[in-house]
């Protein structure tokens, strides 16, 4: 079990065999932040960590643990692995994932959230995967994040991109946006602001400054552009600031972030995945991390994909994979310190 006195040990799941998630995990691992303020435990494969490490030139040695999690006292330049799969070449071909792929993605990611559930780690830190693939060895899910509530029984969760000068949530996720619309309801908004507020005032600062976008032009112009600002996102930011929330809006999408990074806000709630992240990665695409936010274990991720073009030319940044696991570090540093455990 963790304790405030020893580094966090923070599961890294590997991903997508075939995208750079083994090289920006090497790359990471060798960093000396990292192994600074945690203990990383990496669930992945051998071969495809192997060849990670070749293909980046990173000083590592791997060395597998079956069970256990890595010694208070890591060694430097080791890789600790619980190796969960054992793919065949044709599985781990740059930028061809496959279904066996995708089951081992599964495998990483259900492994690396029963280690948390359990206590056995801290949090984890997720490398990424290729969606697609997994749906195709079977399990229908949009991404981690869906996959990660309901392997911790979390009804209520939310999406949030973060960097040092804006973080943004998201009310809806992967739904084609034809379908938003008919998403952003009362409840969903006013539960997006609710969870943003409690994980913010938990991890980041007290009562935070939440900025709550319209889905429409200017806020729908009084109606001549859409209805929804008046309908349905004010009376939840009204409901939210009678929680005691520091919560306003709906805000015009096209201005606000203007004021946000200028650090008027503290988050920033986005009716669907582009109106956040476009801003976010064009602002910290290089160190912006995915943190789900809402379930009863820490889960961090990279802010970008398997980046196929890049996968085996060991170019990839390393640095989100880095800004990722140290998140989850100093996530859990705050959840021991404040209730003695990480999950
Ligand atoms: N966290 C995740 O698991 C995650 C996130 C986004 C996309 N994906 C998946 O990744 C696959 C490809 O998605 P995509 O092409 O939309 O996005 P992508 O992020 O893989 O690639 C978009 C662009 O960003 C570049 N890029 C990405 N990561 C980089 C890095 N570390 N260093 C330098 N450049 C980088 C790529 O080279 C590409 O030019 C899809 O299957 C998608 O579902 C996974
Ligand atoms: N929307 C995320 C992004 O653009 O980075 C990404 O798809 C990750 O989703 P999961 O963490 O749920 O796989």
């Amino acid at each position: 079990m963790e304790t405030s006195s020893t580094k966090p040990v923070i599961a890294v799941t590997m991903g997508d065999p075939t995208g750079v998630g083994p090289e920006i995990i090497a790359k990471a691992l060798i960093r000396p932040e990292v192994n600074a303020v945690c203990r990383p435990l990496v669930l992945g494969d051998m071969e495809t960590l192997e060849r990670g490490i070749k293909i980046v030139g990173a000083q590592l040695r791997i060395e597998t643990m079956g069970t256990g999690v890595p010694p208070e006292a890591t060694t430097p330049g080791v890789l600790y692995l619980r190796s969960l799969s054992d793919l065949s070449p044709a599985d781990r071909e740059f930028a061809k994932p496959t279904a066996a792929g995708g089951e081992a993605m599964f495998r990483y990611i259900t492994e690396a959230a029963h280690l948390c559930l359990s206590g056995d780690v801290a949090g984890m830190a997720t490398a990424p995967i290729n969606k697609e693939a997994m749906n195709r060895a079977g399990h229908k899910y949009p991404g981690h994040t869906e996959l990660l509530a309901e392997l911790t029984g979390t009804r209520d969760f939310v999406m949030m991109l973060a960097g040092d000068r804006l973080r943004v949530t998201l009310v809806t996720i992967h739904e084609a946006l034809a379908d938003v619309p008919r998403l952003v309801t009362h409840d969903k908004v006013l539960s997006t602001i609710r969870i943003t507020h409690r994980d913010l005032h938990r991890y980041f600062r007290a009562n935070p400054r939440i900025a709550v976008l319209a889905l429409n032009p200017h806020c729908g112009e009084g109606g001549m552009f859409g209805t929804e600002d008046d309908r349905i996102i004010k009376p939840a930011v009204e409901a939210a600031r009678a929680d005691g929330i520091d919560a306003s809006g709906p805000l015009s999408a096209d201005t606000l972030f203007h004021f946000a990074v200028q650090g008027d806000y503290d988050a920033v709630v986005c009716m669907y995945h582009d109106q956040g992240l476009i801003p976010l990665k064009l602002l910290h695409f290089d160190d912006g991390v995915n943190v789900t936010l809402g379930l009863p274990i820490i889960r961090t991720s990279v802010d970008h994909g398997t980046a196929y073009n890049l996968a085996g030319k060991g170019t990839a940044s390393e640095r989100s994979m880095v800004a990722a696991i140290l998140m989850a570090a100093e996530m859990a540093k705050q959840r021991i310190e404040t209730y003695g455990n990480a999950t």
